[in-house]
Formats: C-alpha cells, sequence, structure tokens
C-alpha cells in the first residue's frame, strides 16, 4: 500500500528517540537538517551519536538511562529505536493511546509514520518511499535522482520566493503570474540564478504583453 507524504514543519519540535544505536543515530542525523528539539534516551549511544550531541548546540540531549513512560510527556513525535523488540512495541502503544506520531524502526506495523529516503537542497526536499516494501529501493532511486537534480536548486528555490510578494503585489492576473513564475523558473535554472532586476524586468514585459 502506498503512504501519502504529507511535508510537515518539525522545526522546535519535540521529538523522542528511544535507543541510541546505529538505527537511532541514523535516524536522528537525519531529522536534524529539519531543526527539531530531539531528546535521545539510552543507557548507551554509538561514538557517533556522542558526536551529535556534543557538536548539536543543545538541539539534541541525550538521558543516559532506560526508556520511561513518562519521557513521552509533551512529545510532538516519537522514534523508538531500541534493540529490546517488546519495548519498542510496548512504545508505540503508548504512543497510539496519546495520539503521538510515532515510528518503530524495526516493525512497520507499529509505526504511524515511516521514513522516507530523502534528497534536500535548502527548502528543497525530495522523499521516496517504496510503502516499506523494499528500502534498498528507495535508496537506490534515490541516489538515481540525485545524478538527475541540478546543483544549487534551493538557492534558487530561495531567491524566487523572494520575489513572490513583488510579483503579487504588481500583477492582478493568476495567469500572468503563473506564466511569470514558470518563465522565471526555467530562466532561473537555465543560468543557474536569477536576480531581482530580471524579476523586474519581466514583470514589466510580462505586463506589456498581457495589456496588448
Ligand atoms: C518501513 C521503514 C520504517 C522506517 O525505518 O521508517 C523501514 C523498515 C525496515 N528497513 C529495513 C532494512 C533496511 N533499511 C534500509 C534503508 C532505509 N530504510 C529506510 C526506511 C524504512 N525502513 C521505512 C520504509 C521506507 C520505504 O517506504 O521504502 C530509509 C529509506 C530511510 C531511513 O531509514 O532513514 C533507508 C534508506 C536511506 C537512504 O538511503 O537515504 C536498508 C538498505 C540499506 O541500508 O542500504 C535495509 C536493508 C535491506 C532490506 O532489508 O531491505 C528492515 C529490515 C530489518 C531486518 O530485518 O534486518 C525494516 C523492517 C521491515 O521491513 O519491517
Ligand atoms: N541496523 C539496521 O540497519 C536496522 C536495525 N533494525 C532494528 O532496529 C533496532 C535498533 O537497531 P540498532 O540501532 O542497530 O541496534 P543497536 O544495538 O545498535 O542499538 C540499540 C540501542 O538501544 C538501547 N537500549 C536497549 N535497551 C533500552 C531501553 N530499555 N531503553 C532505552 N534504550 C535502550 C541500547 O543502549 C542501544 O543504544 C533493532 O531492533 C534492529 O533489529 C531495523 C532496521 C534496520
Amino acid at each position: 500500500m502506498a503512504y501519502f507524504p504529507f511535508f510537515v514543519d518539525i522545526e522546535g519540535k519535540g521529538c523522542l528517540i528511544a535507543g541510541g544505536g546505529t538505527v537511532a543515530c541514523r535516524k536522528a542525523l537525519t531529522l536534524m537538517d529539519y531543526g527539531p528539539d530531539i531528546i535521545v534516551v539510552s543507557p548507551q549511544v554509538t561514538s557517533e551519536m556522542e558526536r551529535l550531541i556534543k557538536e548539536s548546540g543543545g538541539k539534541l540531549t541525550w538521558r543516559c538511562r532506560e526508556f520511561e513512560e513518562s519521557d513521552l510527556e509533551n512529545m510532538d513525535f516519537v522514534i523508538a529505536a531500541t534493540s529490546d523488540e517488546g519495548l519498542n512495541r510496548q512504545i508505540s502503544i503508548w504512543c497510539r493511546e496519546r495520539k503521538i506520531p510515532v515510528n518503530v524502526a524495526d516493525i512497520q506495523e507499529e509505526c504511524s509514520f515511516i521514513f522516507p529516503a530523502l534528497i534536500k537542497d535548502g527548502g528543497i526536499t525530495v522523499g521516496i518511499s517504496t510503502g516499506g516494501s523494499a528500502p534498498a529501493l528507495a535508496h537506490y532511486l534515490k541516489e538515481k535522482l540525485k545524478e538527475a537534480i541540478p546543483k544549487g536548486l534551493g538557492g534558487l528555490a530561495n531567491q524566487l520566493g523572494s520575489y513572490r510578494e513583488m510579483v503579487r503585489e504588481r500583477v492582478n492576473s493568476h495567469h500572468v503570474r503563473r506564466s511569470i513564475f514558470r518563465t522565471m523558473t526555467e530562466e532561473g535554472i537555465r543560468q543557474g540564478k536569477y536576480t531581482r532586476e530580471q524579476a523586474e524586468e519581466l514583470i514589466e514585459r510580462k505586463l506589456a504583453e498581457h495589456e496588448k
């Protein structure tokens, strides 16, 4: 069954990760690019996780002990990645009772959300899922797509985003606005950037064409 990709703003949200092993570390690393406040609960963590904690500037913290049910208080989402399968299942049950989204690395049926394979460039995110049937295939597709996507699109998206207000203020027609944004995108990809001066000129030109 295919999963629907809701894109969620998790900046500043509370994330609890139970376990500090390889899987926990991989999930923490993925999430950290999106700015949540992560708490890891685990009696032990890998050296890689320890490094992430030290370098996180307080965004990733560690409770050095076994998981307790009360760790779920005030959490927005949870990842159960301990080596104790029974505990992971129990965490999933507690989360579902509290309507907290939960991911259990080793048991898909216990997940209310799953991780995609990700390509990220600034505000642009490409997420790939196989609905859980073949994670290695999601990984393969990610590598293929990475090769196909031009570099620097995150910067371009940011630039085009900064012209949105100007276009909306100056151009009433939805039709003309759409044409402007499509041209900006095509030209921006061709040139690798699109300056404010070019944006202003394009607006004037499209408005003049439209008035003809
Ligand atoms: C359901 C899901 C839940 C979740 O983890 O969220 C899940 C579950 C499981 N993964 C397993 C194994 C592997 N996982 C990977 C890799 C990734 N797995 C990821 C996601 C997901 N894995 C979710 C579904 C994603 C989808 O829809 O496709 C990725 C995309 C993202 C990430 O993990 O962050 C990341 C690629 C990251 C990247 O490249 O960017 C590899 C390949 C490799 O490592 O090269 C293998 C070994 C090969 C194999 O077994 O297929 C096992 C069996 C464990 C066992 O029995 O040993 C289970 C459990 C089960 O199948 O029930
Ligand atoms: N390694 C992999 O690529 C994959 C692993 N899995 C499954 O995910 C789970 C985690 O895997 P790994 O990270 O490789 O294991 P790991 O052995 O590296 O890490 C397990 C972590 O859980 C912690 N832990 C154990 N009991 C705990 C408790 N009561 N409370 C809090 N933390 C506790 C340990 O201290 C350790 O940090 C396992 O069940 C594994 O079968 C699933 C998919 C892929």
